[in-house]
């Protein structure tokens, strides 16, 4: 696990923009090297602006987007198309507006889905599709995914794995969780040990409302009671906050990247 890179941009719209920005240039630099690239979206309001930004950027055109892997961190059980969906809103800002594989989207099962209302089984059903995709290199049952982002909930959740939840404790990558305390209840969400099998892990967080979060999730708290502070990249960490975000931040502790 690898230690934060705190950078701070002066607010959301700037925040969004240059982590498109920076989404491009990592996409465009690993599919280089090794021909294709996987990133996991999360929802939220800084994850969705993020994706309207990139498909605002001309910058967008310089992806393969044929020979991207899309994932996603975790997802409201809901209906197909149910606006709520983190799918829903990552297809309008980006996906249903760039020419990616359809085969290589892989949303988490919604609850008119294969499994019907299981979320157990939705999981699972996830879970199989990850230990597929995962080469005997990843050394796991999951891909190193070359960037996962995460948004951060007011009480330091990440994905759908919330403070004192047992899905913290779960070993297996993917897990139902029942009866969150940020509705819709029912969930499905990568684990820690599965965000943590990501090359570049990025926290977004934009607003005074995540302060207290994002100071507790560098502050060396243990996750089980604030789980940003377990989602670590293996090779890299980047909390990208923007300044409200970053207020409650020891001095010294991040970099202004925008002034
Ligand atoms: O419910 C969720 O919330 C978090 C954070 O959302 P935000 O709107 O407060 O930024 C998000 O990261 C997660 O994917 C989502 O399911």
């Amino acid at each position: 696990m690898t230690a934060p890179t705190v950078l701070v941009h002066h607010d959301q719209t700037l925040l969004a923009r240059a982590a498109a920005a920076r989404l491009v240039t990592r996409i465009v630099d690993v599919q280089a090297a090794r021909g294709t690239a996987s990133i996991v979206l999360t929802g939220g309001g800084v994850g969705t602006a993020v994706l309207a930004e990139l498909n605002a950027t001309g910058a967008r055109d310089a992806i393969d987007w044929g020979r991207l892997d899309i994932w996603w961190g975790d997802e409201r059980f809901l209906p197909s198309g149910d606006p709520e969906r983190n799918e829903t809103g990552a297809r309008a800002a980006l996906l249903d507006h760039v020419p990616v594989d359809p085969a290589r989207v892989r949303a988490m099962p919604p609850s008119d889905g294969p499994d019907g209302p299981d979320p157990e089984a939705a999981a699972e059903r996830y879970a199989s599709w990850l230990r597929a995709a995962a080469r005997p290199e990843d050394h796991g049952p999951v891909p190193s995914f070359d960037v996962l982002m995460l948004g951060v909930g007011p009480d330091a959740h990440v994905a759908s794995l919330f403070p004192e939840m047992p899905a913290l404790h779960d070993e297996r990558p993917v897990v139902a969780v029942r009866g969150a305390p940020k509705p819709p209840p029912t969930r499905i969400s990568l684990t820690l040990p599965a965000i943590r099998a990501a090359r570049e892990v990025w926290v977004l967080a934009a607003g005074e409302s995540k302060a207290d979060a994002v100071r507790l999730g560098l502050s060396g708290a243990g996750p089980m009671q604030v789980p940003v502070a377990g989602a670590r990249g293996r090779q890299r960490t980047l909390f990208l906050l923007d300044r409200a975000a970053a207020a409650k931040l020891p001095p010294g502790l991040e970099r202004l990247a925008s002034p």
